[in-house]
């Protein structure tokens, strides 16, 4: 469960601003079925450390940081790690380019002001193995860049396409990077998203940062030329609509759906 989804919002096309409602905190969420806790932030216009030009959908802060004194190294510590792995992921996105035979800057101009996120998870260990510290899920996004602590018994764990869970390992000085659904659309399925999950099960304290990188939020994306079957007919989509979609939408939900169907005319999501 995530404190962000807008529940209320299900059925009624968002306003821009509402598009990304402002990120809370991740307070007291030690209830099954997600056992973690966390502190989230993202992009946000008004926060003078991102530099960003005034964007109308972008008018209102959206990152809530603590006001406590002794929280007072958080801000500058999450910006640092923002900033680096924002520029990375943009280096990051012109390899991918370079993979999929495009110009290595092809996604820039839909990732002019990304839609971003970090979230600063905590995972206690898990009492129940019926627990789950996040259940099974691919993220919105471009890719996910995630760096986990040490945990002696492996909690993420990756879907291969034989249906088996593989546990990734913490490794010094790596992240591990989560394909997600916005490559597996433009590429019509051929890069799929990477389903996983967390199960915190070696009794540790298990803490991870990912960092979700995606296209503009008011950008159109869709399958890419190279991509497209015969006899298919496609559609683009806004993508602040497929994440609105997407966060009203239970991730289990969207894993039964057809792979590779979305982008296609009917395919729906
Ligand atoms: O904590 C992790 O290793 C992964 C977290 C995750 O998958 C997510 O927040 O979407
Ligand atoms: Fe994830």
């Amino acid at each position: 469960m995530e404190a962000t989804k807008p529940s209320s919002r299900a059925n009624s096309t968002p306003a821009p601003e509402a598009v990304r409602p402002p990120l809370p905190l991740l307070p007291q969420l030690l209830t099954p079925p997600d056992l973690k806790e966390g502190f989230l932030m993202g992009e946000d216009a008004t926060d003078p450390e991102q530099n960003l030009p005034p964007l109308p959908f972008m008018s209102t802060p959206r990152n809530q940081w603590p006001s406590h004194p002794t929280a007072a190294f958080f801000r500058p510590a999450l910006y640092t790690y923002y900033t680096a792995m924002l520029a990375f992921s943009r280096r990051l996105l012109r390899i991918f380019a370079l993979a999929l035979d495009l110009p290595e800057d092809h996604f820039d101009a839909i990732t002019q002001h990304p839609m971003t996120n970090v979230r600063a998870v905590h995972y206690p260990p898990q009492l129940s193995d019926a627990d789950v510290g996040i259940g099974a899920h691919t993220d919105f996004c471009w890719f996910t860049l995630v760096a986990q602590s040490p945990t002696l018994h492996p909690a993420l764990e990756v879907l291969n396409a034989n249906g088996i869970w593989v546990p990734v390992s913490h490794e010094a000085d790596s992240f591990v990077v989560n394909i997600a659904d916005f490559l597996k659309l433009v590429t019509g399925g051929e890069w799929m998203s990477t389903v996983h999950r967390v199960r915190n099960r070696g009794g540790e304290e298990r803490y991870s940062m990912p960092f979700f990188f995606s296209p503009d939020e008011d950008a159109r994306v869709g399958v890419l030329e190279g991509f497209r079957r015969e006899g298919e007919r496609y559609e683009e989509f806004g993508v602040g609509e497929y994440f609105q979609r997407r966060l009203v939408v239970d991730r289990r939900t969207h894993l039964e759906e057809g792979e590779g169907g979305e982008g296609r005319k009917g395919g729906g999501y």
